[in-house]
């Protein structure tokens, strides 16, 4: 049984296999699917500040809110003018930047919020109350029928006031169906400009996002805002699902950050709708420039890039075994589904290890323009590994081994060449094992 390479498994190599334009594509188009048509509401400045680390000083967020403007997200939401003086002055300074993005702040279903926020000059409300009976007991007690009558009263004040305004359940994936779908009805019947759907907890998988956001598709005519804790790891996966569905508006925090371990991240994500419609990302956003705003935050909440961070953590684009190498160095497409030249980043051929391949060698030498043979490569292959046994080799390492071969190899020098030419602490560290 062999991988056809599109998805498929297959038995039978004679048979005609359908031709696809795009493997990455979903094969059948869906109308009711966004993955090539959305809208991000980027919450680094809302979500991102309830990060554990997270505090963000009036110069800071105005960083923080040009770097996202340079990428290009539709909207940034900002933290409630009701949390405090300071937030309700930033929320003045940010909306009169002039930024492309539209501004957003997040305020809860009460009117002293929504009437503090209007004046506060963003262009529209992220209006949000808990509908799960955990909220609706435990934390500000209020049944649906309040909730529905609330939110009608904020919504018709909002939009009586010219701006934007969105409406969500809080731990919608908690909440009980029938009560989701009447309310969104409700607030979708007057004049909404989004319904948003949230797993606070991080509670939902794939399969129930998209069950619900196709449900509520059915049910409501305004766009969709999805929102998406990363407590169990389904964060972006849910957000593209979502879009699939036929959400139309994701909440996304740079590197994820959020309450307790964040929700969606937004380099994620985009690698994620890059493989999707490659097209489309690259035209709206300049991923060129995730980097800098990442670098900018993880400095700001003191915390380091994870490692295996998309598209910019340290070994995104490393490409180590030697299987690998030579096939990448052939053709990137092998073993690279998004390319690091679009993302500002490049990529990396490890070769100092014990897992290195001749022709990962050999693409090194011609580098260097040493001039070696195959059969030279081969033979300093063998012993990059054997010294790699004992450690790792830098790639200053494996030059000096290349370059002290070509030189020996021009002064005709043959047989224990390559023990000669070993650097002596390389050969120190090799006896120390030995010795052991
Ligand atoms: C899931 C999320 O991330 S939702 C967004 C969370 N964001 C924030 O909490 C913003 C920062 N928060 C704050 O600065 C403060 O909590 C404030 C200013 C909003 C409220 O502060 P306080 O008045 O001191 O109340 P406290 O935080 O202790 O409790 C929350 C209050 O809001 C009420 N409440 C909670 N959610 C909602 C809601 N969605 N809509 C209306 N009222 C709500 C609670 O009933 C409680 O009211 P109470 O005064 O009757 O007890
Ligand atoms: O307003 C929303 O939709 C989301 C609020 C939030 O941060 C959450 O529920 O986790
Ligand atoms: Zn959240």
């Amino acid at each position: 049984m062999s991988n056809t390479g599109n998805g498929l498994k297959s038995n039978d190599s004679s048979r005609p296999r359908e031709p696809i334009a795009s493997p990455y594509m979903p094969k059948y188009p869906d109308p009711m699917s966004n993955i090539s048509n959305f809208k991000i509401i980027e919450s680094t400045l809302r979500e991102g500040e309830q990060f554990a680390n997270a505090f963000f000083d009036t110069a800071k967020k105005v960083e923080i809110a040009k770097a996202l403007d340079a990428i290009g997200v539709d909207y940034l939401e900002l933290t409630s003018p009701a949390a405090s003086e300071q937030s309700l002055n930033d929320c003045r300074v940010i909306s009169s930047l002039g930024l492309k993005a539209k501004i957003l702040t997040h305020v809860r279903c009460h009117m002293d919020d929504a009437k503090l926020a209007i004046e506060s000059g963003v262009d529209g409300l992220d209006v949000v109350i808990g509908t799960s009976s955990f909220l609706r007991e435990f934390s500000h007690g209020k049944d649906m029928d309040y909730i529905t009558q609330k939110a009608i009263e904020v919504i018709t004040y909002i939009k009586s006031k010219g701006l934007e305004v969105r409406f969500s359940t809080e731990d919608s994936f908690r909440s009980d169906l029938v009560d989701l779908l009447s309310i969104y009805k409700a607030v979708d019947k007057i004049g909404v400009t989004r319904v948003g759907i949230a797993d606070t907890v991080g509670c939902a998988n794939p399969r129930q996002v998209y069950e619900l956001v196709r449900t509520l598709r059915s049910v409501v005519s305004c766009d969709i805002e999805c929102h998406f804790h990363n407590d169990t790891g389904c964060a972006i996966a849910n957000a593209y699902t979502a879009l699939e569905a036929g959400a139309t508006h994701i909440d996304t925090s740079v590197l994820g950050i959020g309450e307790r371990n964040g929700i969606t991240p937004l380099g994620g994500l985009l690698a994620r709708m890059y493989t999707a419609d490659k097209e489309f990302v690259m035209n709206k956003y300049d991923l060129t420039k995730i980097r800098d705003v990442e670098n900018i935050v993880a400095d700001s909440v003191e915390v380091t890039v994870p490692f295996n961070n998309y598209i910019t953590g340290y070994c995104a684009f490393t490409h180590k075994a030697g299987i690998h190498a030579k096939a990448i160095l052939n053709n990137p497409s092998t073993y690279e589904i998004l390319n690091p030249h679009d993302f500002g980043m490049n990529r990396y051929v490890s070769i100092g290890h014990r897992l290195t391949g001749w022709n990962a060698v050999k693409n090194r030498v011609e580098q260097l323009n040493l001039g070696l043979t195959d059969e030279d490569a081969k033979h300093v292959t063998q012993k990059i590994k054997e010294l790699a046994d004992v450690r790792p080799l830098s790639l200053d390492d494996v030059d000096t081994l290349l370059r002290a071969y070509h030189q020996a190899k021009d002064q005709g020098l043959h047989g224990e060449v390559l023990n000669k030419i070993a650097t002596p602490d390389m050969i120190a560290t090799i006896n120390a094992a030995h010795e052991k």
